[in-house]
């Protein structure tokens, strides 16, 4: 029959195919064509019957391999396995077939068969010739094509034009799908669509030759007897023939696709490898432009080298030349200190011969001091043992000392603590003395507060009675004959108690020739420096108190104004008015020190017809001071 059922193909189709096929094929195979996956594995699980296909096939393809059924399923598969994969066909885990999906043991074989079909050899004669012959029916033979135009088409089968070509090649397959011996008993209808579709385009070779062979089978069949055997003979090799080189020509065209494909891809390959070289040639032009710019650069700095060295050169034969010189004028130095070295070495010689005989000498010495020493060290060991024994004996007195300190030092001990309790009582009573000794210290500070105003009152009467002494006192000293003078020329005729003195004016006579003077004291010829003092001395006092005071010496030149001022020696019995009034002043503030501070100033000023000097000056210009000169004057 022909399945001419939906064009999409489903695996049961497949399935259905190969059962179909084997079922042709396999006298003892008779599983109905709608069987199950699970079926077909049942069938095929020990390998027998895959081997009998290839064996029914291929006669002879086993050999070696094939060697009968074999108690192991797998190794039958595996057999099998072995001769598809000599073929270069899909095959197929043995797992797959034991347990995973059939699809890829059912396209095994139906790339046998097609493979097989294709190749039309013997084993496809002889498949023909062991399957049932079927009637066959006319075909119209459609008008061929060139071999040229078949073969760029890749089959060998004419097509007509007109053919639709909307039927793929699933539905032409189908179109060819008969049961032999059905071919006469087609309809018209069906052959001419079969003629008038592009099935013959897309039907496999396999399918084709079928329809062959089928046909040619059925021929024979009808007219059994009417056609000779060595015709049939003849048309069966004829058509073999054709299948051969069918066969031989789709191989060859394979090999020639297979080549093909290789040089593409070679040649692919060449396309990349030389788009890869472009583009790396460009690279290394711009890499070579930079390197040759770099080149150049190189070739700049080189120059410039160059030209450094070329210096450099000039420079360093410069060197060398000074060099030299240096060195010449090193080798004249060495030289010379080679030569002082000479020298150096013959007087150190010297001296070493020198110092040779002088450390003989002192090593001679030094064994004479060696000697002497030992002598003094048993000089010294032998005292040293007189020594040890008088500080044993030391040591014992010492002993006995040491006993006689503890049995004083417990003395002392008993003593201090008796000490200790005198002085405890003692410093009780010392508190007591203390605490009496600050009432009495109360009692002085308020004496001391009474004798303050006491010796303020004290200051102020005796002030007062300065004051009544007089504010201006003048007092006259007569100054004895100085050596070398008459002393009974004098003029003073008489010296009175109160400050009266007569002095005798020879020149004149009776009244006039004498007159008296009225001082507050007289001083006479024998009169010491400090009983002149004496009468001063209170007015330094008032300084101290805050008064001021003048003293000064008037008189004639050489009348004794320095004498009486200054003195005439620097002995303490000679110090005139000036040395006392100051001694006094600094040991009454010295006396005052707890209770006044005073500050004392010293000027040194001499008077000279109207010309005033500063004496403890340094500058002589300065030594001018018109302001005491105002100052006396006015
Ligand atoms: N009281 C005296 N006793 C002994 N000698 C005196 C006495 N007074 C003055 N002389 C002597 O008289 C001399 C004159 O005295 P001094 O130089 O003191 O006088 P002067 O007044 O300072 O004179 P001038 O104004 O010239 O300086 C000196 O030799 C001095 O020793």
């Amino acid at each position: 029959f022909v399945c001419f059922g939906d064009i999409q193909t489903f695996p049961d189709d497949r399935r259905a195919e190969v059962i179909d096929w084997l079922g042709g094929l396999l006298p003892e195979f008779d599983l109905p064509l709608d069987s199950s996956d699970e079926e077909l594995r049942e069938y095929l699980i020990d390998g027998t019957a895959l081997c009998y296909t290839a064996d029914k096939l291929m006669p002879g393809v086993l050999e070696g391999v094939w060697g009968g059924y074999a108690s192991d399923h797998r190794s039958n598969v595996k057999k099998f396995l072995s001769v598809i994969a000599e073929m270069g066909l899909p095959g197929f885990s043995v797992k797959d077939l034991e347990e995973g999906s059939m699809s890829s043991i059912v396209e095994c074989l139906l790339a046998l068969r097609d493979n097989v079909s294709a190749g039309l050899g013997e084993n496809m004669s002889n498949y023909a010739a062991k399957t049932p012959s079927r009637p066959v029916a006319p075909v119209s033979t459609p008008g061929r094509r060139s071999p040229g135009e078949d073969r760029r088409r890749g089959l060998w089968d004419a097509k007509s034009p007109q053919r639709s070509p909307l039927l793929s090649g699933q539905k032409a397959n189908e179109v060819f799908q008969f049961k032999r011996g059905q071919y006469t008993d087609l309809p018209a209808a069906k052959i001419s669509e079969m003629i008038q579709s592009n099935s013959l385009d897309n039907a496999p070779t396999q399918s084709l030759l079928r329809v062959v062979n089928g046909i040619l089978d059925e021929s024979i069949e009808r007219k059994r007897g009417e056609i000779p055997h060595r015709v049939v003979y003849l048309l069966r090799n004829v058509v073999q023939e054709i299948e051969h080189r069918i066969s031989i020509q789709a191989e060859h065209i394979r090999n020639q696709n297979s080549i093909i494909k290789t040089r593409e891809d070679k040649y692919r390959s060449k396309i990349k490898a030389l788009e890869t070289l472009v583009n790396g040639t460009n690279e290394e032009n711009e890499m070579a432009i930079n390197r040759l710019e770099l080149v150049k650069v190189e070739k700049s700095k080189i120059d410039e080298r160059r030209k450094i060295g070329e210096q450099d050169m000039v420079r360093l034969m410069r060197e060398k030349e000074n060099a030299e010189n240096t060195v010449t004028n090193l080798q004249q130095e060495i030289q010379v200190m080679s030569r002082m070295f000479e020298e150096y070495r013959e007087q150190m010689e010297e001296k070493t011969s020198q110092m040779e005989e002088h450390l003989t000498l002192r090593a001679k010495e030094a064994e004479f001091l060696l000697t002497q020493s030992k002598k003094r060290v048993e000089e010294v060991e032998t005292a040293s043992e007189l020594q040890s024994q008088l500080w044993s004996k030391k040591a014992n007195t010492f002993r006995s000392f040491m006993d006689n300190q503890k049995l004083s030092i417990k003395d002392i001990r008993i003593s201090s603590q008796s000490i200790k309790q005198e002085m405890f009582a003692l410093q009780m009573k010392w508190r007591d003395e203390i605490s009496n000794i600050g009432l009495d210290l109360k009692g002085l500070v308020d004496a001391a507060e009474n004798y303050h105003g006491v010796l303020a009152e004290n200051q102020k009467l005796f002030n007062e009675v300065q004051e009544l002494k007089g504010n201006i006192r003048v007092y006259c000293r007569v100054r004895p004959f100085l050596p070398g003078q008459d002393g009974k020329s004098t003029a003073v005729d008489y010296i009175g108690e109160n400050g009266e003195i007569l002095i005798s004016n020879p020149s004149k006579q009776g009244k006039d020739g004498y007159r008296m003077f009225k001082f507050n004291k007289i001083f006479n010829t024998h009169v010491s420096q400090a009983e002149v003092f004496s009468d001063i001395q209170p007015l330094i006092r008032s300084v101290l108190d805050g008064f001021n005071v003048c003293i000064f010496a008037y008189g004639q030149t050489g009348s004794g104004k320095t004498y009486t001022m200054s003195g005439p020696g620097k002995s303490k019995e000679d110090w005139g008015v000036n040395y006392r009034a100051l001694n006094d002043l600094f040991d009454i503030s010295l006396k005052r020190r707890n209770t006044f501070s005073y500050e004392v100033e010293v000027q040194m000023v001499e008077i000279y017809n109207e010309q005033v000097r500063d004496l403890l000056s340094n500058d002589i210009a300065q030594k001018r001071n018109t302001r005491y000169l105002e100052y006396f004057s006015t």
